[in-house]
């Protein structure tokens, strides 16, 4: 699928900085429709603090942030709790409720988001979500009854339920085995295939990145150094971009 060249989310001179400590400095990116872009950096580089100003969590120094044609820092009370369903976010860790069953782990997000839903419409939500991700026969088991790889599926069933516009992925692949891995590429394709939705995947996995980015955005120094599909990104000689490469195949 080609990402249309409509903008849905546009950032431009975001800074922010912790006291001395200056993680964003400057970063600039427009992601466009229907586009997978991967967001590269090492460990502490300020990707999670990206993603945090991106959904209202964090307060920018410096900048804007656009996304969905509302500026997120101007967002209050309502204006944001609308703005963040529009918004997906699953988190590295899944974030399920391990007292609960994956039905309700799945109805949660319905019930407290979207007001007077019958019982049909929360069974038929569920129904789908689940099938969405291969999982249906799931539905009255117990988290911990799963594996890391059926969990992280249903984080994302989870998330995709209330069909945001856009995923935020936070290492979604992280702790899981290769097979399992292409498993989770795959569904981070579908859905963008199936819901139209805009990505933006976190990972430290070159694989994940090659896999499911239409372009890679690799954060050096506080800003975007690099943009671009991932063989561009990485027939950079710079040593910074080569050495992120090589440690990701070497060790
Ligand atoms: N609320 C905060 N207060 C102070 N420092 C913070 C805060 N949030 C993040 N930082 C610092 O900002 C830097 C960037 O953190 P961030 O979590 O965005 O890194 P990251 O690129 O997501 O790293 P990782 O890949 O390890 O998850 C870190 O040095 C972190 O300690």
């Amino acid at each position: 699928m080609t990402p249309s060249t409509e903008p849905v989310i546009t950032i431009r001179g975001l800074c922010k900085s912790f006291g001395d400590l200056h993680v964003l400095q400057g970063v600039d990116l427009d992601v466009f429709r229907s586009e997978n872009v991967v967001v590269l950096g090492r460990s502490g580089t300020g990707k999670s603090v990206l993603i945090k100003i991106m959904v209202g969590l964090l307060k920018p120094d410096a900048g804007s942030v656009v996304v969905l044609s509302q500026a997120v820092d101007q967002l209050r009370g309502r204006d944001l709790d609308a703005f963040r369903r529009q918004v997906g976010f699953s988190f590295q860790s899944s974030a399920l409720y391990d007292s609960m069953s994956i039905r309700e782990n799945l109805e949660f997000p319905l019930v407290r988001n979207i007001r007077n839903l019958s019982r049909a419409d929360i069974d038929r939500a569920v129904e789908e979500a689940l099938d969405d991700v291969g999982l249906s026969q799931t539905i009255n088991q117990m988290p911990s009854e799963l594996s890391g790889g059926q969990r992280k599926r249903i984080g994302i069933a989870r998330t995709m339920i209330l069909k945001p516009e856009i995923m935020l992925y936070d290492e979604p692949t992280a702790g899981l085995d290769p097979i399992t891995c292409i498993e989770i590429n795959n569904l981070i394709n579908e859905v963008r295939e199936r819901y139209k939705a805009t990505s933006i995947i976190i990972t430290h996995d070159l694989t994940c990145a090659k896999a499911t980015g239409d372009r890679v955005a690799m954060l050096l120094d506080g800003k975007f150094e690099r943009v671009g599909t991932f063989d561009e990104v990485f027939a950079d000689p710079d040593e910074r971009v080569q050495q992120f490469y090589n440690y990701n195949f070497v060790n």
